[in-house]
């Protein structure tokens, strides 16, 4: 089962098969002005509406790789796709509403958590309506007592799941989560967590997290990439990051 997912997650791309994956990388590289190499050819598929998370060393690269599908920095032509088409060919703000991203820390705009989840929408001419609103927060699992209370008002979890009911209203199709739960406490991560499993399974959604937490991978990824020195060594199924092969992938989840 292990090879087979490997061999599906891995297999070679051949040009104009896109194999029902939602996301496929294929040899991306990012070097530092220095010329360091912080991705190497990185080759990943990442099949539609599963979570996947991506673990690996501090400053292995991941949140270089995560950032690179949705141009947060500009891959090379030809080394992502998105549903088949070169995201170096969309327009980049279409792209980032169609793959939505969360960082660590949320960082709300002025103005109430209505105004914050209208925001997008709005910039497209569209205003939610106060249903629309309501909808959105309670995806995030607020109630509506949320609505107009000011950022200032809220936790850092519930602000967390601010940032993602505003993610949410430009109904992407993937999400892209950095360490979305570090700063919060275990009731608001399981809040989060909670949340991410049901965009999956209600709605399809595929989502790329990166998580220092083993145990959060373990409990609600579908597959784990490994990352080591830019460089993916290892697609497992959660369930078997024991038997990694790669000599630093074993000292990494030895020692988380
Ligand atoms: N724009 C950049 N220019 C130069 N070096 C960079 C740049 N972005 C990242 N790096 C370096 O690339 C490496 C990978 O960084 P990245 O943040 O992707 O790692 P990470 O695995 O997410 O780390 P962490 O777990 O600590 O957040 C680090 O050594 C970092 O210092």
């Amino acid at each position: 089962m292990a090879d087979e997912a490997e061999e599906h997650l891995l297999a070679a791309p051949e040009s104009g098969n896109h194999g029902g994956a939602k996301i496929e990388v294929r040899d991306l590289t990012k070097v530092s002005d220095k010329d360091v190499r912080i991705l190497n050819k990185v080759n990943v598929d990442i099949p539609k509406g599963v979570i996947m998370g991506v673990i690996g060393p501090s400053g292995s690269g991941k949140s270089t790789f995560l950032r690179a599908l949705n141009r947060l920095w500009e891959p090379a032509s030809g080394s992502v796709f998105l549903d088949g088409v070169d995201i170096c060919e969309l327009d980049v703000l279409s792209l980032r509403r169609k793959v939505g991203m969360l960082f660590q820390l949320p960082a709300l705009f002025e103005g109430t958590v209505a105004d914050n989840v209208r925001y997008g929408p709005q910039l497209r001419g569209k205003k939610l309506s106060d249903g629309e609103v309501y909808k959105l927060l309670a995806l995030a699992d607020l109630d509506s007592s949320f609505y107009s209370k000011s950022g200032g008002e809220l936790s850092v979890g519930q602000a967390q799941r601010v940032a993602l009911a505003r993610t949410l209203a430009n109904e992407p199709e993937v999400l892209l989560l950095d360490e979305p739960t570090s700063a919060l406490d275990p009731i608001s991560t399981q809040n989060i967590e909670d949340v991410l499993v049901k965009l999956k399974k209600d709605r399809g959604m595929t989502i790329v997290m990166v998580s220092h937490s083993i145990k959060q991978i373990q409990r609600i990824a579908d597959v784990v990439c490994l990352l080591v020195n830019g460089e993916i060594v290892e697609i497992l199924e959660p369930n078997q990051l024991s038997e990694a092969k790669h000599p630093m992938a074993q000292t990494f989840l030895q020692l988380s």
